[in-house]
């Protein structure tokens, strides 16, 4: 029921909740799925109908939780400085592996597994437990919540170890380096650089690294595996039945996660993945056989000059971590490389499509509240980490007007529920 229009913003909020509440359970109550809740076996997604719904709830809930803090209490929520100490310690230690699935444990038996004191162990776990990782169903138990349980899998403790040991420090250093160094866009002039003393590039040190190497893959493989980077969200919303028979150039596709999607979905498509020697080695062997002649791997360098001619190159997550000056410029290094955008043009015939996957930023106050949050995060990661940015639509539409204008960028397909958006471009090579 709608409040009336005098109501107080607190009351409107209240109303809010209640109505898309009632809206999401009839949601999942159709679909016989289960209620939310920290349950060890809850769910831990929503449905897709149920999104829309989730957006309200959370933005109204938020908002009235935020009204009734005061001022103080407000910036400490935000600025919970000691939040990463007990995922450290999770990640780092293996704690949510100690706790049986289904069953439990101590903290005195946790502090045995660690060497930590069981004062230590019940202070950080209690600081977890209050933040839903882990509940206490009696005092000193550990049982699992359907957070902490999510945790045992090795690529999301992956993703809290390289968060708590790479990116935290590399964040607290992100406004000594924006000062230090003003306006820069070198990767290795950065809050990474300055948190881990180092003058490597982010990729440079964990190839010097490789156990953190290894965090880093698992932690993209969490990543990557939540609904909001599902490969479906391309094969869904661009046209590719269209092209009929057609090549693709996955450029920087790995191991060919989408490659294989896409040939198994369009049977008229070839997709040939291009990517440095290390990551393909070995990836043709993991190609279903119903797709294997129309998959193909070869080494390239995407920051070198394109040689094969195809209809379609697509290029996802590929751009953004990498400030504009290496999507553009001449690498001074290596006087004929043109870099990542300008390397495909030797390659582009008339009209041929580059299809590129990117978070595109929202501007200010357009998407959900709770997902802008998100979004801005991670744009000053990408500053802390590689002195990139996340750009807006425009800043991409910029960036391919200044690689060359023969850039044409035709539309901006942003598909419900991903991470990425699909901006869609053609080649005139007549302009
Ligand atoms: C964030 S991953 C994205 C992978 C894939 N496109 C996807 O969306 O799952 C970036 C990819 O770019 C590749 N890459 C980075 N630098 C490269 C280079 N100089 N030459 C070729 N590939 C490169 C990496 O090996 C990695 O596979």
């Amino acid at each position: 029921m709608a409040p009336s229009e005098s109501a107080t913003r607190i009351v409107q909020l209240a109303s809010t909740i209640s109505d898309a509440v009632a809206k999401l359970d009839e949601i999942l109550q159709s679909q016989g799925l289960q209620t939310p809740s920290f349950n060890e076996d809850a769910p831990t997604s929503l449905p897709e109908e149920a999104l829309a719904m989730q957006s309200v709830v959370l933005d109204a809930t938020s908002e009235l939780h935020d009204l009734l803090l005061s001022p103080m209490a407000l910036l400490l929520n935000k600025t919970a400085q000691n939040s990463m100490v007990p995922f450290q310690f999770i990640s780092h230690l293996g704690v949510a592996g100690m706790v049986p699935l289904g069953g439990r444990t101590s903290f005195q038996e946790i502090a045995t597994k660690t060497g930590l004191s069981e004062v230590n162990v019940g202070r950080v776990l209690r600081h977890a437990i209050a933040m839903r990782v882990f509940q206490e169903p009696e005092p000193g138990i550990v049982a699992h919540t359907n957070i902490s349980k999510a945790i045992t899998d090795s690529s999301l403790n992956d993703w809290l170890k390289t968060a708590s040991r790479d990116l935290w420090p590399a964040a607290t250093k992100m406004f000594d380096a924006m000062r230090k160094w003003p306006n820069s866009q070198e990767i290795n002039e950065t809050g990474f650089s300055l948190a881990h003393d180092t003058s490597m590039s982010v990729y440079e040190f964990f190839q010097a690294n490789p156990d953190r190497a290894l965090s880093f893959v698992g932690s993209l493989k969490a990543l990557t595996s939540s609904p909001e980077y599902d490969v479906r969200h391309v094969i869904d919303n661009y046209d590719w039945r269209s092209l009929g028979q057609a090549q693709v150039v996955d450029v920087g596709g790995s191991r060919g996660n989408v490659a294989i999607q896409l040939a198994k979905n369009f049977p008229e498509l070839k997709v040939l993945v291009q990517d440095k020697e290390e990551v393909i080695q070995g990836a043709e062997n993991d190609i279903p056989n119903e797709v294997k002649a129309r998959v193909s791997f070869a080494v390239h360098d995407i920051i070198c000059p394109q040689t094969v001619e195809a209809d379609v190159y697509y290029l996802r997550w590929i751009l953004h971590n990498w400030p504009d000056k290496y999507c553009l410029c001449t690498n001074s290094g290596q006087p004929e490389g043109m870099v990542i955008l300008r390397a495909l043009i030797p390659a582009l015939k008339h009209n041929a499509r580059i299809v590129i996957q990117e978070a595109c930023l929202p501007e200010p106050g357009t998407v959900p509240l709770w997902k802008e949050t998100r979004l801005r995060a991670a744009d000053l990661s990408m500053t802390a980490l590689f002195n990139a940015r996340d750009r807006t639509a425009n800043d991409w539409k910029a960036l391919f007007t200044e690689a060359d204008r023969r850039f044409v960028l035709k539309s901006v397909i942003q598909p419900t529920g991903s991470a990425l958006a699909i901006l869609d471009l053609r080649w005139n090579a007549e302009g």
